[in-house]
C-alpha cells in the first residue's frame, strides 16, 4: 500500500523521506521549487531519495494512505479546501495543536471534513532531523479502529521509526499538543535564568495540568505518561531543537525570535485557556503562557503568577 504526505514543511519531510525507504512516496506542498535542488530548505543536509516524489497537484495524492503533517492552525482552512478529496481513505494527522476556532484538536477537524475517512494519529517525540536521519525514535498511532491501527503501525514503521499502537486519540493528540506549552513555559523560565530547578517544576506541574484536562476531556490516565505525553513532555522542555523551547528561551530573556517560525504551543495556549475556562480547570502554565504569547502578562510578573497562587496539596 502507498503512502502519500501532506506539507512538505520539515516534519511532512521527513516523514516522508523516512517512509520511502519502504516504497514510493508522494509528497504534497503548495511550494515545491525547492525540489529540483535535491534538498528542503527546512530539512538541510538530507538528500531527497528517488522513491520521493515532490508535486504541488493535490491530484496526484492518489494513495490510500494520507499523512497530514500541516501547521494544527492551518489544517481546518486546508480541509474546507479540499477535504472532499481526500475522504474515504486513512488520514493520519501529525499536527500536534489545538483548533483555535473550534477548540478541537486535528483528528476532530478531519472526521468532520472527512465523514467516510478512517482517522488516526502520529505523534510522539521526534525533531524531523532525527528521523530524516534514521536516528532510531519511537512513536505513537492511535486510531480508535484497533484493526486499522495494527494496519497503519506495520505500514508506517520503518527500520529506525518503532509505532506504538493505541486506541486513546485524544489521549495521544492531546499529549503532543499540551506539551509545547508546557515547553515555552520550560524555555521562558531557562531564558529568564531561574535555572533547571524551576524548569523541573515546570515539567512535573505541567505534566499535572496536561493530564487533568486530557482527562477531563475523555482521555486515559496512562496515555498520557507514554512516548505522546511524558516522552514528548520531556524531549520538548529539554532540547533547543525544539522551536517551542527555542520561543519560551526568546520570550524569557526578552530577546528576538525568528517571525515565520512555527511554534504551535503559542495558539494552542490560547485555544487551552479558552477551553478550561469553559470546563472550570486550573491550568495556571497553560494560561501564563497565553498571557506571555498575547503580551498581556510581561515575563517580570510571570513568577509571581505562579507563585503567589495559594499554596495546596499536591
Ligand atoms: N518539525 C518537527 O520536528 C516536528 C513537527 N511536528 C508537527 O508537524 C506540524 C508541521 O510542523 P513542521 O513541518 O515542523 O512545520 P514547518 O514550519 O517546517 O512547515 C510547515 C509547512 O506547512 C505549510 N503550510 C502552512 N499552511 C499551509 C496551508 N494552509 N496550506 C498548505 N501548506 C501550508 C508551509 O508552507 C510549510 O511547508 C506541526 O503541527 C508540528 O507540531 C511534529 C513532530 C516533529
Ligand atoms: O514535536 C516536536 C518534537 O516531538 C517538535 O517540537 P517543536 O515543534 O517545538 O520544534
Amino acid at each position: 500500500m502507498s503512502v502519500a504526505v501532506i506539507g512538505s514543511g520539515a516534519f511532512g519531510t521527513a516523514l516522508a523521506v523516512s517512509l520511502a525507504a519502504k516504497g514510493p512516496v508522494t509528497l504534497w506542498g503548495r511550494e515545491t521549487g525547492w525540489a529540483a535542488a535535491g534538498e528542503n530548505p527546512r530539512l538541510p543536509g538530507v538528500p531527497l531519495p528517488a522513491s520521493l516524489i515532490v508535486t504541488k497537484e493535490l491530484k496526484d495524492i492518489t494513495a490510500p494512505t494520507v499523512l497530514l503533517a500541516l501547521p494544527a492552525q492551518s489544517l481546518g482552512g486546508f480541509l474546507t479546501d479540499h477535504g472532499a478529496r481526500l475522504d474515504r481513505r486513512n488520514l493520519v494527522s501529525c499536527a500536534k495543536g489545538i483548533d483555535l476556532t473550534t477548540l478541537t484538536g486535528p483528528s476532530a477537524l478531519i472526521a468532520s471534513a472527512c465523514p467516510h475517512a478512517t482517522v488516526a494519529v502520529l505523534t510522539g517525540p521526534s525533531f524531523a532531523a532525527d528521523i530524516a536521519r534514521g536516528l532510531p525514535t519511537a512513536l505513537t498511532l492511535a486510531c480508535a479502529d484497533a484493526a486499522a491501527a495494527e494496519i497503519l503501525q506495520r505500514q508506517l514503521s520503518t527500520a529506525s521509526l518503532r509505532l506504538y499502537r493505541t486506541t486513546d486519540v485524544t489521549g495521544a493528540e492531546l499529549g503532543g499538543a499540551l506539551k509545547n506549552v508546557i515547553a515555552i513555559a520550560a524555555g521562558a523560565a531557562i531564558g529568564a535564568g531561574y535555572g533547571d530547578s524551576a524548569r523541573a517544576s515546570i515539567v512535573t506541574r505541567g505534566f499535572a495540568e496536561m493530564t487533568r484536562l486530557a482527562v477531563t476531556l475523555g482521555a486515559r490516565p496512562e496515555t498520557l505518561g507514554g512516548l505522546s505525553g511524558l516522552g514528548d513532555l520531556v524531549l520538548t522542555c529539554t532540547s533547543e531543537q525544539s522551536r517551542n523551547f527555542r520561543y519560551g528561551l526568546a520570550l524569557g530573556a526578552g530577546s528576538e525570535f525568528a517571525p515565520g517560525t512555527t511554534v504551535e504551543g503559542a495558539a494552542t495556549a490560547r485555544a487551552v485557556s479558552r477551553l478550561a475556562e469553559g470546563l472550570g480547570i486550573e491550568m495556571p502554565i497553560s494560561n501564563l503562557v497565553a498571557g506571555l504569547a498575547q503580551g498581556s502578562i510581561v515575563m517580570e510578573h510571570a513568577l509571581d503568577f505562579l507563585l503567589k497562587r495559594p499554596l495546596k496539596e499536591e
